[in-house]
């Protein structure tokens, strides 16, 4: 069975460093004309899937933003999780649990057992309950072929008053999380199956990357100010493992597909010239 970190170095290799965010906020179905219910979601996300999903490396679907419509918008998360991956994308569901046990196993099999209508190829958490609760999210990403990106930096203002916070070993709370999942994917080759999540924002906060060996997801890029030129500073010499990732600046441009098209081909242009 191949790894997520397998998978992922390929597919970025055939289609380029980018991820794209499906996030259907309220403003952006407005913004196409599309009522703010459940079909304006399908649409919303079908279009999406449509222009992209056959050239990016991954799309990133954002499940609050289907959750908000009940049962029916989880069945347009699955069918939109379905269709990417048809069309040949990987899929990152950023659902950011993190629970203890028995419950975070059961959110593994919801997001990462192929038995689940809800299977994607990798997921986000939340290791602020302690990266060790999030054992069996990585057992099952390591006995299906998934993968997990661990919150460590996030793009926000509010995180660096949690995450920038030294502990009795005098490493910060990021530190420890980076450490931990260093660890975890050392020795993997390509690239381990285990990746952090680091915001294109934060600018040069000291933290240690090196040795992560695993993929770096950059949300932060666009609408929230974070530009291509950014990244070197946040992650130095760890740019090689660096996966891109942008919503509303992308998904701004549609409903028109040439134009989501075009603006996919203008961010992944920048990010190719920025990490080399
Ligand atoms: O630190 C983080 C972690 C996750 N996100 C998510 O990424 C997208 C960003 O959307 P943009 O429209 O490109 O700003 C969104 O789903 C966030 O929940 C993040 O921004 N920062």
């Amino acid at each position: 069975m191949e790894t997520f970190g397998e998978r992922l170095h390929a597919a970025v290799a055939e289609r380029g460093p980018l991820c794209v965010g499906i996030d259907p906020h309220a403003a952006l179905l407005s913004r196409w004309g599309l009522p703010d219910d459940v079909s304006g979601l399908e649409r919303f996300a079908r279009t999406v899937v449509e222009a992209v999903a056959d050239r990016v490396a991954v799309l990133k679907p954002q499940s609050a933003f289907f959750e908000r419509f009940g049962s029916r918008g989880v069945a347009v998360l699955e069918s939109t999780i379905r269709q990417s991956k048809e069309a040949g994308a990987l899929v990152l569901l950023d659902v950011k649990r993190g629970d203890i046990g028995s419950t975070m196993a059961a959110y593994a099999d919801a997001y990462l057992n192929p038995a689940s209508t809800l299977c994607s190829d990798a997921i986000t958490v939340s290791p602020y309950l302690g990266v060790g609760s999030l054992a069996p999210a990585f057992e099952s990403a390591a006995a299906h072929g998934g993968g997990v990106f661990v919150l460590a930096l996030t793009s926000n203002p509010e995180g660096p008053a949690v995450q920038h916070a030294v502990g009795a070993g005098g490493r910060t709370v990021a530190q420890t999380v980076i450490d931990e999942i260093s660890q975890v994917n050392a020795g993997a080759r390509p690239l381990g199956s285990l990746g952090l999540v680091v915001g294109a924002t934060i600018g040069e906060t000291g933290h240690d990357l090196s040795a992560v060996n695993g993929p770096l997801l950059a949300p932060g890029l666009g609408a929230q100010g974070g530009t291509p030129d950014d990244l070197r500073a946040v992650f130095g010499e760890s740019l090689h493992n660096v996966l891109p990732s942008y919503s509303r600046e992308v998904l701004s441009a549609g409903p028109s597909i040439a134009d989501l098209r075009a603006a996919t081909e203008r961010v992944l242009d920048g990010v190719r010239t920025a990490l080399g």
